[in-house]
């Protein structure tokens, strides 16, 4: 089967999380929790950051990850962008973008026209040039997208990725971002704390609750049957 099956068991301290997730090929699956409630530990250990204390990672026909196991990061189709951009502060805009690609072995000419196009699709292509010092946290984060999706990874992960953004530049961010996504054939598991976020940019909505999911759904089925008092007041009639 394509796509991501993952059962993620992780104790940390007296905190446990305990879930299961899919996600098709295509689809971009939100994650929606209080603080706390293990969706940065949840993304961590898709990412293989964290070791599973149970369960596995599938994607596609690879075991990213099982108990005790992860798979070398250079086998893995990932892509991972946090709150903060964290761009490398010394290369341009465009050679941020280009930097994954030629980890993965691209040659130097097609990394930086793919890390163009990718930079264009996000609406910033006139900045391949810029150091990051230049550009705006709004910009900065498209160029974040920009280097996590250029390599067309089978996995996105988004951590909060508009939180650290001003109110105006998150809705601009989060509308190409959405556009970005539509066009994306790999899987996306996008962590909020938003309930606009997961319901713009997700087809489905995972609400995690002390390390379990207590629902899963559309926001319009969240709304009409919440199953929680967190769900009623993230999704108000
Ligand atoms: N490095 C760590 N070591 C031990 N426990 C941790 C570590 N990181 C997180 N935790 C604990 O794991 C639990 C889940 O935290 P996590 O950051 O995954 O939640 P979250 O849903 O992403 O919350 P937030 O929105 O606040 O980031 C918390 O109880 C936290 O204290």
């Amino acid at each position: 089967m394509s796509g991501l099956v993952a059962r993620l068991v992780v104790e940390r301290g007296a905190f446990r999380l305990d879930l299961d997730l899919t996600v098709a090929p295509g689809e971009v699956v939100a994650l929606l929790g209080p603080n706390g409630a293990g969706k940065s530990t949840a993304l961590a250990a898709l990412a293989g950051a964290v070791p599973l204390t149970a369960g596995s990672v599938r994607l596609d026909d690879l075991v990213l990850a099982d108990a005790g196991r992860t798979v070398d990061p250079s086998r893995r189709s990932v892509g991972w962008v946090l709150q903060d951009a964290l761009l490398f502060p010394h290369l341009t805009a465009g050679e941020n973008v280009a930097f994954g690609l030629r980890a993965r072995g691209v040659r130097r000419g097609e990394a930086s026209a793919t890390a163009a196009a990718e930079l264009a699709r996000l609406g910033i292509g006139e900045l391949a040039s810029a150091r990051p010092r230049e550009i705006s946290g709004g910009q900065a984060q498209r160029v974040a997208l920009a280097r996590a999706l250029a390599p067309r990874p089978r996995l996105l992960l988004l951590d909060e990725p508009l939180a650290a953004l001003d109110v105006e530049v998150r809705d601009s961010v989060r509308a190409v971002l959405g556009e970005r996504l539509r066009g994306n054939d790999g899987c996306t598991v996008l962590v909020t704390h938003d309930p606009v976020d997961a319901e713009r940019l997700s087809d489905r909505i995972v609400v995690v609750e002390r390390g379990v999911a207590v629902q899963e759904g559309t926001a319009a089925q969240l709304r009409d049957a919440p199953a929680t008092p967190y769900v009623a007041a993230m999704f108000p009639v």
